[in-house]
């Protein structure tokens, strides 16, 4: 189904605008988002070469997805000395290298192991792609997307525009639990979701979905709120030891991915909810509502009206987003 709507959605770009190829890198692609997530780009009509990179693993991953019969030439790189070809002229850089969460951990715990990983591959993604949209995927993206900022910055290649943190699949969630409840059809139903990606700094916007439901109470707004904000550690919970989403995220990050690739093809009116860095709230970097463009970030939507409950919450979450993007930036400049 999704492939359906993908490669429909795709298709009705390329009718309307002229089309052309791109490469879409994959870094982390022989992990668990990493290996859907390279086959639903292996999917996508506007990939013609696609790089599945990965520290090991992804001459077998590689193999597997080039059988698909779609157009992107598909191979496997492996290890550090591959990585500069993999990265070489890409047009979309999707990351999802590092490790995920167990039971008991919050995102932040993942700082220190995944911060050195993004920091190696922002470096190289500068010296290959500078050009490059980066879907930055590896947790804590609320940390993990300033200490890209600060690597392109300190290699004279950073274009705020092109940075992407992807929280895509905060508003898969929010999507698909406020239909749940509503009683809506999920597929009608959008739901912005603004701030960060970890706990209370994911803040969903029911006030704004659409279509409006009239069924929900402030106590059904305020459990779907903390479902959504707690999605992620269901799933972690879920899974027992064994990692976090993986199939959810593959998911949400092509549907980001495919975002970014019909925004450079020409398609207009691309809207997506992405951390980028924003003058929107006091938080350097933040979540809202992008129009994407050709060159990335287009136009930084405001939050428009707020309840109440989502304002004070929106308060709330401020002092936590800044003192996470803070400890990203300082983790590049050594501070
Ligand atoms: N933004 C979001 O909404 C979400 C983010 N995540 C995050 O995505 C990340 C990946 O999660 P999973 O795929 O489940 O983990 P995983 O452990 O299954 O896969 C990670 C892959 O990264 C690779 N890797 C490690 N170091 C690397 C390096 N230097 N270069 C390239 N690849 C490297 C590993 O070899 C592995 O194949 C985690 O940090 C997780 O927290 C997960 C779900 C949602
Ligand atoms: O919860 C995690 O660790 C993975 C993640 O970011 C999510 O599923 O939203």
């Amino acid at each position: 189904m999704f492939a359906r709507a993908l490669r429909r959605a795709s298709n009705d770009a390329i009718a309307r605008t002229r089309a052309r190829g791109y490469k879409v890198a994959v870094l982390g692609a022989a992990g668990g988002i990493g290996q859907p997530c390279g086959l639903l780009m292996k999917m996508n009509p506007l990939v013609t070469e696609l790089a599945l990179y990965d520290i090991a693993g992804t001459p077998g991953v590689a193999a597997d997805v080039s059988h698909v019969n779609t157009a992107a030439q598909t191979k496997g790189y492996a290890g550090d000395g591959e990585l500069g070809a993999a990265l070489k002229d890409a047009d979309v850089v999707i990351i999802p290298a590092g490790v995920p969460r167990k039971p008991g951990m919050t995102r932040d715990d993942l700082f220190a192991i995944n911060g050195g990983i993004v920091k190696g591959l922002v470096e190289a993604i500068a010296d290959n792609c500078p050009n490059a949209m980066i879907n930055m995927i590896s947790n804590p993206v609320n940390s993990t997307v300033p200490i890209a900022a600060e690597v392109l910055k300190a290699k004279g290649k950073y274009d705020a525009r092109k940075l992407f943190g992807v929280t895509t699949l905060d508003v898969v969630r929010a999507k698909t639990f406020y239909a749940e409840k509503a009683g809506l059809e999920t597929a009608k139903v959008d739901v912005p979701v603004v701030g960060g990606h970890a706990g209370i700094t994911i803040l969903p916007l029911f006030s704004q979905a659409t279509p409006k439901a009239s069924n929900l109470s402030e106590a059904d707004i305020d459990a779907l709120t903390k479902r959504t904000q707690d999605g992620g550690t269901e799933v972690v919970a879920a899974k027992a030891g064994k990692g976090s989403a993986t199939l959810s995220m593959a998911y949400a990050g092509a549907l980001f991915a495919d975002a970014c690739l019909r925004a450079k093809n020409g398609e207009a009116n691309i809207v997506e909810c992405t951390y980028v860095e924003s003058k929107i709230t006091d938080a350097a970097f933040f979540a809202s509502k992008v129009t994407l463009g050709r060159d990335g970030v287009d136009t930084i939507h405001g939050l428009g009206s707020l309840t109440a409950y989502e304002q004070a919450n929106l308060d709330a979450m401020i002092p936590q987003l800044q003192g996470e993007i803070k400890k990203g930036i300082d983790f590049v400049k050594g501070a």
